[in-house]
């Protein structure tokens, strides 16, 4: 492994049975209260994000956001929030989904994404990947592309990867770790 995958890998914390019981818990407050670990991981993101020739970044609410926003400043890219319900005061569009602990729905502002845009999806975890193909539907719908999808860890046991493929559409999914 490499020293920035040890690294980050290290900041990660197991919460067995949270947030129900079954669900161990990939916790990365960790990693964003260490600026050495914080840093790293956006410097890696970043430079995906300039490998897939996107010109904006969505993050997903709302770890999505923590990690998306300072990767959208590095890469010199706008930042459009994919946001919970209910959140955003403009027109949206929405997209309801399931994840792996729960069910939920997720809008974006129709008029942040349009034809034309090359949009790089950035999360702190892919699970079943349902919250990703919500976000890659609402992308499409826009009338925007799909420039691929980053994620600092991907839970390979949960199946998300083979989910997300036909979405995906040849797009690359980029996981910095797989657990
Ligand atoms: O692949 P999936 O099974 O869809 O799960 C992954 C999603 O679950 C978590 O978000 P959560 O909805 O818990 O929201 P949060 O970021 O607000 O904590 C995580 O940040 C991903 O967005
Ligand atoms: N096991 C898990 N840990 C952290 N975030 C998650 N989102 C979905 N599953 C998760």
């Amino acid at each position: 492994m490499t020293d920035i995958k040890e690294l980050l890998l290290s900041r990660i914390r197991d919460v067995a049975d949270y947030p129900e019981p079954g669900v161990m818990f990939k916790d990365i407050t960790p990693l964003l209260a260490d600026p050495a670990a914080f840093t790293a991981l956006t410097d890696a993101l970043a430079e995906i994000a300039a490998n897939t020739g996107a010109t904006k970044i969505v993050g997903l609410e709302a770890r999505g956001f923590i990690l998306g926003a300072p990767v959208a400043v590095r890469a010199g890219l706008g930042f459009i929030p994919v946001r919970k319900a209910g959140k955003l005061p403009g027109a949206t569009l929405s997209q309801a989904y399931d994840l792996e602990y729960g069910s939920a729905e997720i809008e974006v502002h129709a008029e942040d994404l349009a034809a034309g845009d090359r949009v790089l999806v950035i999360d702190d975890v892919l699970a079943t990947g349902g919250t990703a193909e919500a976000s890659i539907q609402l992308i499409r719908r826009a009338g925007a592309d799909v420039a691929g999808l980053a994620v600092l860890m991907e839970l390979g046991f949960l199946g998300g990867r083979a989910r997300l493929e036909p979405s995906l559409a040849g797009a690359p999914l980029e996981a910095l770790l797989v657990i």
